[in-house]
């Protein structure tokens, strides 16, 4: 089969993607690709000179279909008609995938393509073992079918400043199309993550605040519609406590595995700030409304044990054979077949898919108003005294 989608795809795929020949000015760091960008995008594809390989070529197809017409809508090849089904199953794949998102997943896997990207912000897709390019911050590789994305800031508890958010963006974006079948968040040292780092709000002058909170609600959005929207199994290994954002992601998360050294801690209240990554609405359908306040409101800390209890942790595992249960266990489940895994997800979420922008967007709304207000500035302000005092 691989051989007859080589021969055929020439004409007939650039018959569908018809491409002129122009040259390429794009915006590498605009997260929401414009009509433009894809226009120029479909320009870029052109100028290639080597050719990607069948299965890039499919994603290539499959995105732009769905950017320009949405859902798989065409009847279901007959099974010997071997390159139309072939198409027709990269695109059915991508089951209800927004236009706009796919849109940004075609510009950016096309990006990736050229070899005349940036290599700080090119996306590529991941070939085995690979390093992604990018700061030491965030370390993205991928082997045996699984691409994981680590925080890598160990001496600042894995603290997430706001290249890392952008970058973990892109990471995901480059994770949607590349040839993993699940993508894995873990931590590097002690800590998961400690959350968003604090310091993001402290180095800022007094006449900009209020443009930098909104500047930072504008990127929140973005980071969690990019977790909504991830079309493949994601799973997060938290190898130590969890504090903050990485413990509200959780939700939209399809497996989690802790090492019973790990905690949970939401600690919104202390911070004079309100939930976000959806956890307003994820956690109390997970763990009941009660439970969920002791967390989002009151700041209780959960053990590994009693998050399992109450269904935000898929598994826990003892600190000593953690890593080595847990990397067995998802090498065993990225060998199941690719497609299948995207559509049971897509099965299990897309119902919930618009409620969750809209519960995204409304988060990212108060939490600009909390950034502002005198008790996040007096919580910052404590954490920042603590540590002059040390
Ligand atoms: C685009 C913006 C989006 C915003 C999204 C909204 C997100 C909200 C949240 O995530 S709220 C949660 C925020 N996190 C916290 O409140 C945790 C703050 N940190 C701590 O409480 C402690 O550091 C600790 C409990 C995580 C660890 O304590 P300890 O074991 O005593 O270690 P240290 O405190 O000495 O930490 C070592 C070193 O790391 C620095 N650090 C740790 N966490 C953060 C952080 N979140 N932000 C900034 N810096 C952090 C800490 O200051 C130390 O640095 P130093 O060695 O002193 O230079």
């Amino acid at each position: 089969m691989a051989g007859r989608l080589t021969r055929r795809w020439s004409p007939s795929l650039l018959q569908v993607l018809r491409f002129p020949v122009v040259q390429l000015h794009m915006s590498r760091t605009a997260m929401r690709a414009s009509e433009k960008d894809f226009e120029n995008a479909r320009n870029q594809l052109k100028l290639l000179t080597k050719d990607p390989g069948n299965e890039v070529k499919l994603k290539l197809y499959a995105l732009y279909k769905q950017a320009t017409e949405g859902p798989c809508n065409t009847p279901k090849p007959s099974m010997l008609d071997f390159i139309n089904k072939a198409k027709w199953d990269a695109w059915n794949a991508l089951g209800s995938l927004p236009k706009e998102t796919a849109r940004q997943n075609y510009v950016d896997l096309v990006s990736s393509l050229s070899p005349s990207s940036e290599s700080s912000s090119q996306v590529k897709p991941a070939a085995a073992n690979e390093k992604q390019p990018g700061s030491e911050n965030i370390i993205v590789t991928s082997q045996d079918g699984i691409t994981k994305i680590m925080f890598n800031r160990p001496s600042k508890k894995n603290a997430i400043t706001t290249s890392m958010y952008k970058e973990i963006i892109h990471a995901l974006k480059a994770a949607s199309t590349d040839n993993s079948a699940i993508t894995v968040f873990t931590g590097n040292g002690d800590y998961y993550s400690s959350g968003n780092d604090l310091t993001n709000f402290t180095d800022v002058s007094p006449n900009s605040i209020e443009e930098t909170a909104k500047n930072a609600s504008i990127l929140l959005r973005e980071f969690v519609d990019a977790f909504i929207d991830f079309p493949k199994p994601l799973v997060a290994v938290i190898n130590g406590p969890a504090v903050g954002i990485v413990v509200t992601l959780l939700g939209l998360f399809d497996a989690v595995y802790a090492s019973d050294k790990a905690t949970f801690h939401t600690p919104f209240s202390e911070l004079g700030q309100s939930p976000e990554g959806c956890a307003s609405y994820t956690f109390p359908k997970i763990m009941g409304p009660a439970k969920a306040a002791e967390m989002l409101i009151f700041g209780k800390k959960l053990t590994a044990g009693e998050a399992c209890a109450q269904g935000l942790v898929t598994e826990v595992f003892p600190e000593s054979t953690f890593q080595k249960e847990v990397w067995t266990r998802l090498k065993t489940y990225a060998k199941l077949p690719t497609n299948s895994l995207r559509i049971s997800k897509e099965l299990i979420r897309s119902n919930e898919k618009e409620k969750l922008h809209a519960v995204n967007a409304e988060e990212c709304t108060v939490l600009q108003g909390r950034w502002l207000s005198e008790e996040c500035m007096n919580a910052l302000m404590n954490f920042m005294s603590r540590k002059s005092k040390l």
